[in-house]
C-alpha cells in the first residue's frame, strides 16, 4: 500500500505500489484553502428554507428573524376579577370613607368588547383577562368592594392609576424582535410564536445526511467479529455527530470495497439526501474506490483531496450537484476530528444553525509533543488542574484510536512550521464542550483493570475521576511535578529485588495496591507448555524452531523477567515487542505467537493456559500534599473496603 502525499501539480498521477496500480492525491491544500474552496462550492446561494406548521416546529431551526406582527396583549387587559374604575374617584378613599360608584350596565367577561365608557363616579364589572373599557384607568379587586342596592358598589380602598392593568404590547410589542434566525425551536419559542398568532414559521430545510462506511474489514456492532475485522466505529459516531450538528443522519451501512456496489449506493443516496459522508478508503491503493466514484458523481466534483492537516491528511471534499460529498479518513480520530473541523461548520450552516460556540482555555504542556513539519497538527488532550493552572496531556494513542478523540477534553494546535511543542510550553486548548469539568481525582501512571472495581464507589458518590495511562515512569514524573493525586506504578528494582518503594522522592508516599501474578501464557492444550514448570516450558519453546514467542517493550517490568528467562537466547518472535499485557495475550490467542509473559487475569480473560512465574506489585504513589483532599480520602477508603478487595480477588488480583 503506497501512499504518496508529496505536493504535486494539480493532476492525477499513477504509481505502482505492491503490484497494484493506484492513484495519488492531486495536490495538498492548506486547511484554510481547502475549507474556503469547499464553502464556496457548497454555498453559491443561501441555505434552503421552508415554512413549517407551528405544531411541527419543535426541534426545527428558525431560518429568519421573527418579528411580532401584533402587540401582546393586543389590548389593555385586567389582571384581576373586579371593577374598572377611574382612579381619581378613589384617590383618598379607605375603610373609613368608602366610595359609592354606580355600575355601568355591561359586564366585561373575557372576549367581550366594551361598548360603554367608564366615567367619573361609575364602575364596570370586569373579569381577569377582560378588556379595559374607555375612560377606566385602574381595576379594583372584587374582594375590596361591597355590592350596594340600586346597581352600585362600595369601594373601601384607594386605587392608583394603572393598577391591575397589563397594557397592550407590554408582553411583546408589535415590531419587536421575537426570535433570531438560528434559534432551535423549543416549547418556549413555540409559545412566543403562538402568542403572536403565527401559525407557520420559516425554518431551515432538514438536512438529510447519508452516512456510509467503507472497508472489507468492518463488522457492525452486535455482529460477530471475524478474524482481522474490526467494529465499524465511524458509522455510529458520524451519524450521532451529524445529529448533534442539526442534520438528520441516515446510516446506510458499511460497504465492502466493491466499486459497482458502492457507486450504486452513492448515486441512490445523492438522489435522496442533501449530503453524503463516507469514511475510509480515501487514500489506500487496492481498495481506494470511493474518491474515484466521487470524481464522476456530479459537478463541480472534488474541490480538495489531501489537506495539510493532522489528523486528516487524506480528507476528500467534493460538491456534486450542489450537495456536499465528503470522504473522511478511515482512522476514527481522524474521521471525527476532520468532521468537527471541516464538515460540522458546513452542515450547521446548511441546517441554519450558528457556528458552534468555541471555548478556549490556556494550558501548560508537561511533555514534549512531536509534530510533523508542513502539516497543521491538532493534538487531542486531556486536562488536569496543576498548582498554577491547567495542564494538557496528549491523549497519545494516535489517529487510529477512538479514545484519542472520545476521551479528550479538547485539542491544541501546532502550526505547520513547527516540528514540536517543547515540554513546559504554554498553549491554548479548544474545548469539545462549552464547559470544562475539572475531575475530582486525577490518576496518572500505569493502567490496570484492577482499578475499575476500586473506582466504582467513587463514581457512585458522584466523584469524577480522570485516569491517564502514561506508564509507570510517566506517572512517577507527573507525581513529582504535582500534576496528579496518585500515580499507579509497578517498577522493579533489580538491585533490591523489590518493587516501587525505591522510586519515591520527597513529598511522595507509597500506598500498597495489589499483586499481579506474572507467568507464561500459551494456548491451552499446547503440549510444549501444558503441565510444564517455567524452566521446562522455556526449554521446550527454545528447542522447537517453529515455536514463536511474543516479547515486551524495553523498560517494561515484564521485559526484565523475560530477559532473565531467555538469557542469551533470541528465539523467533523476540523482536515483536508490544507495549501491553493484552497485546501479548491477543498475539497468542490469535496464533501469531505461541507463548509470552503476561499477567494471570489477562491470560485467563483470553482463555489461555498459564504457568506462574512471580508476583509483581502494583502500588500507588501518593502526592503527600494532596492526601487530605476528600476525593483522595474516598479513594483510600474504597481501596481498603472489603467489597473492593473481594472484587479484586474475583478478577484474579491479590490485594496487599
Ligand atoms: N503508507 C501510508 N499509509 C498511511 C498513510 C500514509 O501517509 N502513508 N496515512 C495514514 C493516515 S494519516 C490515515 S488518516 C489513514 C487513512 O486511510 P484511509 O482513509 O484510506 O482509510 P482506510 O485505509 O480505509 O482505513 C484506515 C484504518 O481505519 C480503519 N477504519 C476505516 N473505516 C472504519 C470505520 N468505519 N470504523 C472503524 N475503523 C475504520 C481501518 O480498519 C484501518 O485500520 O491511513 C494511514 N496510512
Ligand atoms: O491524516 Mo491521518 O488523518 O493523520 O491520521
Amino acid at each position: 500500500m503506497t501512499k504518496n502525499f508529496a505536493i504535486a501539480p494539480n493532476a492525477p498521477a499513477t504509481v505502482r505500489g505492491g503490484g497494484v496500480e493506484q492513484e495519488q492525491f492531486l495536490s495538498i491544500l492548506s486547511r484554510e484553502e481547502a475549507f474556503r474552496r469547499f464553502e464556496a462550492a457548497v454555498f453559491p446561494r443561501p441555505p434552503a428554507s421552508e415554512q413549517c406548521a407551528l405544531e411541527d416546529a419543535l426541534g426545527r431551526v428558525l431560518a429568519a428573524d421573527l418579528v411580532s406582527p401584533i402587540d401582546v396583549p393586543p389590548f389593555d387587559r385586567s389582571n384581576v376579577d373586579g371593577f374598572a374604575v377611574q382612579s381619581n374617584d378613589l384617590a383618598t378613599r379607605g375603610q373609613a370613607n368608602p366610595a359609592r360608584l354606580a355600575l355601568n350596565p355591561e359586564t366585561l367577561a373575557c372576549g367581550v368588547a366594551p361598548t360603554l365608557s367608564v366615567s367619573s363616579g361609575t364602575a364596570t364589572p370586569i373579569s381577569t383577562g377582560g378588556m379595559v373599557p374607555r375612560g377606566a384607568d385602574a381595576i379594583v379587586m372584587v374582594e375590596h368592594t361591597q355590592p350596594l342596592e340600586d346597581d352600585a358598589v362600595e369601594v373601601r380602598r384607594a386605587a392608583s392609576a394603572g393598577q391591575f392593568i397589563s397594557y397592550a404590547g407590554s408582553d411583546i410589542a408589535r415590531g419587536e424582535m421575537l426570535l433570531r434566525a438560528g434559534t432551535v425551536i423549543g416549547s418556549r419559542e413555540i409559545g412566543m410564536a403562538a402568542a403572536c398568532g403565527l401559525a407557520r414559521l420559516p425554518v431551515a430545510r432538514k438536512v438529510k445526511v447519508a452516512v456510509l462506511s467503507t472497508g472489507d474489514e468492518l463488522a457492525q456492532p452486535g455482529q460477530a467479529l471475524g478474524p482481522a475485522s474490526v467494529y465499524d466505529t465511524n458509522g455510529a459516531i458520524i451519524a450521532a455527530a451529524v445529529f448533534e450538528n442539526g442534520g438528520v443522519p441516515d446510516f446506510l451501512g458499511a460497504f465492502p470495497d466493491d466499486e459497482d456496489k458502492l457507486e450504486a449506493a452513492m448515486r441512490a443516496a445523492l438522489a435522496t439526501h442533501d449530503m453524503i459522508i463516507l469514511s475510509g478508503g480515501t487514500s489506500k491503493g487496492a481498495g481506494d474506490v470511493s474518491h474515484r466514484i466521487v470524481a464522476r458523481l456530479g459537478q463541480p466534483g472534488i474541490v480538495a483531496h489531501g489537506v495539510a492537516l493532522k489528523p486528516g491528511k487524506p480528507l476528500c471534499l467534493a460538491v456534486c450537484e450542489a450537495k456536499p460529498v465528503v470522504i473522511l479518513p478511515g482512522f476514527p480520530t481522524s474521521a471525527m476530528f476532520t468532521f468537527h473541523d471541516m464538515i460540522a461548520p458546513i452542515l450547521r450552516r446548511m441546517a441554519g444553525l450558528p457556528p458552534r460556540a468555541e471555548t478556549r482555555v490556556s494550558v501548560r504542556v508537561p511533555v514534549r509533543i512531536a509534530s510533523e513539519l508542513g502539516r497543521t497538527e491538532f493534538t487531542m488532550v486531556s486536562l488536569v488542574q496543576g498548582d498554577d493552572g491547567l495542564i494538557a496531556y496528549p491523549t497519545g494513542k494516535g489517529s487510529g484510536a477512538i479514545t484519542s478523540f472520545s476521551q479528550a477534553d479538547g485539542f491544541l494546535r501546532i502550526e505547520a512550521l513547527a516540528d514540536h511543542l517543547p515540554a513546559g510550553a504554554q498553549a491554548e486548548v479548544t474545548l469539545f464542550t462549552p464547559h470544562l469539568r475539572i475531575p475530582d481525582l486525577v490518576i496518572i501512571g500505569s493502567h490496570c483493570t484492577g482499578l475499575d472495581p476500586v473506582l466504582a464507589p467513587l463514581a457512585r458518590d458522584g466523584l469524577t475521576v480522570r485516569s491517564l495511562s502514561v506508564g509507570s515512569l510517566g506517572g512517577l514524573a507527573a507525581a513529582k511535578r504535582g500534576e496528579c493525586d496518585l500515580a499507579p506504578i509497578h517498577l522493579y528494582d533489580p538491585q533490591t529485588d523489590s518493587y516501587n518503594a525505591r522510586f519515591l522522592a520527597d513529598g511522595l508516599e507509597l500506598v500498597a495496591g495489589w499483586r499481579r501474578m506474572q507467568g507464561i501464557a500459551f494456548r491451552a492444550g499446547d503440549q510444549r507448555f501444558e503441565g510444564a514448570g517455567a524452566n521446562e516450558a522455556v526449554a521446550n519453546a527454545l528447542a522447537d524452531p517453529d515455536c514463536l514467542m511474543v516479547n515486551r517493550n524495553q523498560g517494561a517490568g515484564t521485559r526484565i523477567l523475560i530477559d532473565r528467562l531467555l538469557g542469551q537466547h533470541r528465539p523467533g518472535g523476540y523482536w515483536n515487542q508490544p507495549r501491553s499485557h493484552n497485546a501479548v495475550a491477543a498475539a497468542i490467542a490469535q496464533e501469531r505467537a505461541d507463548w509470552g509473559v503476561t499477567i494471570e487475569p489477562v491470560a485467563k480473560a483470553a482463555g489461555l493456559g498459564f504457568i506462574p512465574l512471580t508476583e509483581e506489585s502494583y502500588d500507588f504513589v501518593l502526592v503527600s500534599a494532596r492526601k487530605q483532599r476528600s476525593a483522595v480520602q474516598a479513594f483510600l477508603s474504597a481501596l481498603h473496603a472489603p467489597e473492593s478487595r473481594e472484587a479484586l480477588k474475583q478478577a484474579g488480583f491479590r490485594p496487599a
